[in-house]
């Protein structure tokens, strides 16, 4: 299938290596040209082209939207001439699929907001369908993003705070990861021991969660032993906020 991928930035970037892991979709980058992205398209092995006439002439099946929001709608005004068949997938944190169905209404549409860990297939995305999605289209935007990770479909009034939380979140959790390391350090472990240490235990407890299906309070419980080591160090959480500080900043990046 043709992709197209418009803006190849982080986000853009981890996409593209994501479905080159998987399959052998045929991958058109959009992007001003510069040493950075000519070097990655050269190294990962993708058609880099640097205007939006280039990737309407190319008449991909799919276009996935990854460029900063405050030119999103300008660069979808450039790409209108693309066949009514072409499903458009928007990336862009904020822009609404009415403004893009009204630049392109008659292509099927959805908006998505995928995170980082799509580069290695475990990705969180989250999907709100726009108009124009009947089988075909939908089978196209499957193919794109199942490989990519797991999709939470969602209606598109969810998708702000489906984004902060899988969107924003490996930020969040690569605080958590610094600070573990950092305590490790302290304890006399070599960093990269110490973060290799961080990343396998939270990649094991996600799996755990999404595996067993139970509550973090009940996984919690499971390993605070009475009168133990842990429950000191929650305790020390609980005093110092850390679940305030975890939802606080929810709230500053959905606002
Ligand atoms: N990073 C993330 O984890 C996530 C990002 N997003 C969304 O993805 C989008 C991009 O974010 P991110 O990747 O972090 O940002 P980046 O700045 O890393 O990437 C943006 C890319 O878009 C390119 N670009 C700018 N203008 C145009 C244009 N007119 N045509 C084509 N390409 C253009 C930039 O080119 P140049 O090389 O010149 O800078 C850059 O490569 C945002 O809308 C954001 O909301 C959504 C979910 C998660
Ligand atoms: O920081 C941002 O604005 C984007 C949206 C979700 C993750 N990164």
């Amino acid at each position: 299938m043709k992709i197209a991928v418009i803006g190849v930035g982080q986000m853009g970037s981890a996409i593209i290596k994501g479905l080159l892991n998987q399959h052998e979709d045929d991958i058109i980058g959009m992007n001003p040209v510069n040493p950075r992205v000519s070097k990655f398209a050269q190294e990962a092995g993708f058609r880099l082209v640097n205007s939006s006439e280039e990737v309407v002439s190319k008449k991909p099946a799919v276009v996935i939207i990854t460029t900063p929001a405050k030119v999103t709608l300008a660069v979808l005004e450039e790409l209108a001439a693309l066949p009514a068949h072409t499903v458009i997938i928007s990336a862009a944190a904020g822009i609404r699929l009415a403004d893009i169905a009204a630049i392109l209404p008659t292509n099927p549409l959805a908006a998505i907001i995928p995170n980082i860990p799509v580069a290695v297939n475990a990705g969180t995305i989250g999907l709100a369908l726009g108009g124009h999605v009947m089988a075909p289209a939908f089978d196209k935007i499957n193919h794109v993003l199942t490989p990519l990770g797991e999709i939470i479909r969602v209606p598109e009034s969810q998708l702000g705070i489906v984004g902060t939380i899988g969107g924003c979140g490996p930020a969040f959790v690569d605080v958590l990861m610094d600070a573990l390391g950092d305590a490790g350090v302290k304890y006399g472990l070599n960093r990269s021991t110490a973060y290799r240490l961080a990343a396998s235990m939270v990649n094991g407890s996600g799996k755990l969660a999404l595996q067993t299906g139970l509550t973090p309070a009940q996984l919690r419980d499971q390993v605070t032993s009475p009168g133990g080591t842990t429950i000191r160090g929650v305790e020390a959480l609980e005093k110092n906020g850390f679940r305030y500080a975890v939802m606080d900043a929810v709230n500053k990046a959905n606002g």
